[in-house]
C-alpha cells in the first residue's frame, strides 16, 4: 500500500466505499479512531493527560471516537471542540452523542491543551479548504507551542493534502495516521516535516485498481 493519493482521490474512494460498496460511513470512521489508538498505544506516548482538538467534520468525528477509546480504558481525556457542534456532519454528531453518554470532559480552556501529556489533532483533515483562522489558529498554535506529543488524524491540520502547502498555520505532528493511502502532499518537503512518523491504516477503503477489480 504505498501508493499516494490526491484530495479528490481521497473523497471519491470514500464516497465510492460508502455509497456503491455499501460499507457505512460510521464504520469507517470507527475503524479510523481504532486505528489511530492503536499506533497510539504502540508509540508509547505519555498518556497521562491526552486532550482530543476536533472541529466538527468527519475529521473531528475520528477524534471524538479515539476519546472514546482513551476514557473507556480509563485514560484521562479530554474534548478541546472547534466549530458549531450544530453545523456537525452527521457521523460527527453522532460520535459527540456517544462522548456524552461515556461523560467524556469537554474544555474551552486552551490551558488544558496546553497542559496535556499527548495531544490528538482532528481538526482538519482531507476536508481544508482555506487558511486556517481565528479561533482554529489559536489552538493550532498552542498545539505547536507545547512540549506534549502530537498525534494527527489522518494529515496535520492546516497542511494542504495535495501541495504540502502550510495553509496559515499547521500542526507540527510527531506521528500520522493516514487512512487508506498516503496523500501527495506529504511527501512534500513541508508536507513530511509537519507529518512525523507516518502510519498509512488499511480502514477498508481501496482504489479502483485493487481487489474489487478481481473478478
Ligand atoms: N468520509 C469518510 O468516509 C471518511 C472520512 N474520514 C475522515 O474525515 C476526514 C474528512 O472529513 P470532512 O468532513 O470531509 O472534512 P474535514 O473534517 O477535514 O473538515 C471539513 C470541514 O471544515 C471546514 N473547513 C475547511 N477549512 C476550514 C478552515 N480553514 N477554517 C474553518 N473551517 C474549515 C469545511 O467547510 C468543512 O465543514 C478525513 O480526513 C478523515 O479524517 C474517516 O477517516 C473515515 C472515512
Ligand atoms: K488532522
Amino acid at each position: 500500500m504505498s501508493k499516494a493519493i490526491t484530495i479528490a482521490q481521497a473523497q471519491s474512494y470514500d464516497a465510492h466505499t460508502i455509497n456503491e460498496i455499501g460499507i457505512p460511513a460510521m464504520v469507517l470512521m470507527e475503524r479510523a479512531a481504532l486505528a489511530t489508538f492503536n499506533n497510539l498505544l504502540n508509540d508509547d506516548y505519555d498518556l497521562t493527560r491526552v486532550v482530543v482538538v476536533a472541529a466538527t467534520g468527519n475529521n473531528g468525528g475520528d477524534g471524538i471516537a479515539v476519546a472514546r477509546l482513551l476514557k473507556v480504558r480509563n485514560i484521562d481525556v479530554a474534548i478541546y471542540l472547534l466549530g458549531d457542534p450544530a453545523k456537525a456532519t452527521d457521523q460527527t454528531a453522532q460520535q459527540l452523542k456517544i462522548a456524552n453518554y461515556y461523560h467524556i470532559p469537554f474544555t474551552t480552556d486552551l490551558n488544558d491543551v496546553i497542559n496535556a501529556t499527548t495531544i490528538i489533532d482532528a481538526i482538519f483533515g482531507v476536508g481544508l479548504s482555506r487558511p486556517i483562522t481565528g479561533k482554529f489558529a489559536e489552538a493550532v498554535n498552542a498545539i505547536n507551542a507545547t512540549d506534549a506529543s502530537t498525534v494527527a488524524i489522518d494529515v496535520p491540520s492546516g497542511i494542504n493534502a495535495d501541495s504540502g502547502e502550510t495553509l496559515g498555520v499547521a500542526v507540527q505532528a510527531d506521528s500520522t495516521t493516514t487512512m487508506a493511502y498516503k496523500k501527495v502532499g506529504m511527501l512534500t518537503a513541508n508536507g513530511k516535516q509537519h507529518t512525523g512518523i507516518l502510519h498509512v491504516a488499511d480502514i477498508g477503503i481501496y482504489g479502483a485498481d485493487h481487489v474489487e477489480t478481481i473478478k
